[in-house]
């Protein structure tokens, strides 16, 4: 464990250098990893724990797409691919990676396999600290244990070919074996972690909420569409106005800040753009910082979890999100967009 300083504040991460991939074998080699649930993280993670080297198994219901998508993916029926059930049986780590309205209705059926000296382990804080609401309360003798990465399974695994790594939290919440430190950091480097930072439940499912429908989703897209809506008010073309507002952002911007952080951007933008953005930066901050406080407040109280929980447990909860979705997609701004994406020369 390595403590950094971090802008002035030291905090403990591991990285590979310190639990390198040959250490987290060692650690694992005996143990049975069970991915349950084949969405966006079980693919992630399964793949690139398999591709390292682990023994991995998939837990999935049968005759879904996702079941499908696993055989194709090289999962074996009867040998690797198991139905829900048996793969718990088979586990000494339950990798919890059900979508999280339905780990709490699955709950039921993975709790008795949940015998003495197991790990459960979860990618998200929610199911444990709104346990009021999920019921979702282990058995005190198994390790329960989580890394969450930040960013999406698809990334994960994108990353992963390339020979790079998505920072992940990670956290215990209950280390009944002893062993519940090495087993999680483990992990999180079979995972294909970039390094790993030390969090805990109710701190993980509190930021992650917040950030998601803040600045990576929910705001990022309010932020946007609000430029692009005054610039189309003000007679700009659907061109000038996507360009301006998504297209330079994704393609030339945000790479240079996110090598080298914003002022080294700022620097290799005109001192005209300089002397603007850190004029305007103070309004923008001022302007949406007490939507930001409302948010954590809402997250902090419980309001959207239950929210999620409500919606996602509904039957048709795909179809509508997708109907939301679809409407994104078709609103002029990210039709504009397709056009734009259409148009770089890389994808003609
Ligand atoms: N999506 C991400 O990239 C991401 C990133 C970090 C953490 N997480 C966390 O990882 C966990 C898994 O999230 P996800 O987005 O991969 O999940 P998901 O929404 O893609 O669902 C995962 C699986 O759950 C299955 N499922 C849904 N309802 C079911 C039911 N009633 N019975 C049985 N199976 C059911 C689906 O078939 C799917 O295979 C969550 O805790 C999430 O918060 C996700
Ligand atoms: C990928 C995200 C947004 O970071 C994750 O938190 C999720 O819920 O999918
Ligand atoms: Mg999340
Ligand atoms: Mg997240």
């Amino acid at each position: 464990m390595a403590v950094m300083n971090f802008g002035g504040v030291d905090e403990n991460v591991m990285t590979r250098d310190e639990f390198p991939l040959k250490k987290a074998k060692e650690v694992l080699k005996d143990e049975v990893i069970a991915i349950i649930g084949y969405g966006v993280q079980g693919p992630g993670q399964g793949l690139n724990l398999r591709d390292n080297g682990f023994n991995v198994i998939v837990g999935q219901r049968k005759d879904s797409k996702t079941w499908d998508k696993a055989i194709a993916d090289g999962w074996v029926p009867g040998e690797t691919l198991f139905e829900i059930e048996e793969a718990c049986q088979r586990a000494t780590i339950i990798q919890y990676l059900l979508s999280d309205a339905a780990q709490i209705a699955v709950w039921p059926r993975i709790k008795p396999y949940l015998t003495a000296g197991k790990a459960l382990y979860f990618s998200h804080g929610f199911g444990i600290t709104y346990k009021e609401r999920t019921g979702i309360v282990p058995p005190a003798d198994v390790d329960v244990i989580l890394v969450a990465p930040k960013g999406s399974g698809t990334s994960l695994r994108r990353m992963f070919l390339q020979g790079r790594g998505l920072n992940s939290s990670y956290a215990i919440f209950q280390d009944a074996t002893g062993k519940a430190k090495d087993r999680v950091i483990a992990l999180g480097i079979g995972v294909g972690s970039g390094y790993l930072f030390e969090t805990n439940f109710k701190k993980e499912v509190y930021s992650d909420l917040t950030g998601e429908r803040g600045t990576l989703m929910g705001a990022i897209q309010g932020l946007l569409l609000a430029q692009y809506e005054v610039l189309r008010e003000n007679g700009h073309t659907p061109s000038e106005a996507f360009n301006e507002t998504v297209e330079e952002l994704t393609q030339s911007l945000m790479p240079l800040f996110a090598e080298n952080g914003m002022d080294w951007m700022y620097a290799n933008c005109s001192t005209t753009a300089q002397r603007g953005a850190l004029d305007w930066m103070g309004p923008f901050h001022d302007a949406t910082k007490p939507v930001f406080a409302k948010l954590y407040s809402e997250v902090a109280c419980g309001n959207e979890a239950q929210r999620s929980i409500d919606t996602n447990s509904k039957p048709d909860y795909r179809e509508k999100l997708e109907e939301e979705l679809k409407a994104l997609r078709e609103s002029e701004m990210w039709r504009a967009g397709a056009v734009v994406r259409k148009l770089r020369p890389e994808n003609n």
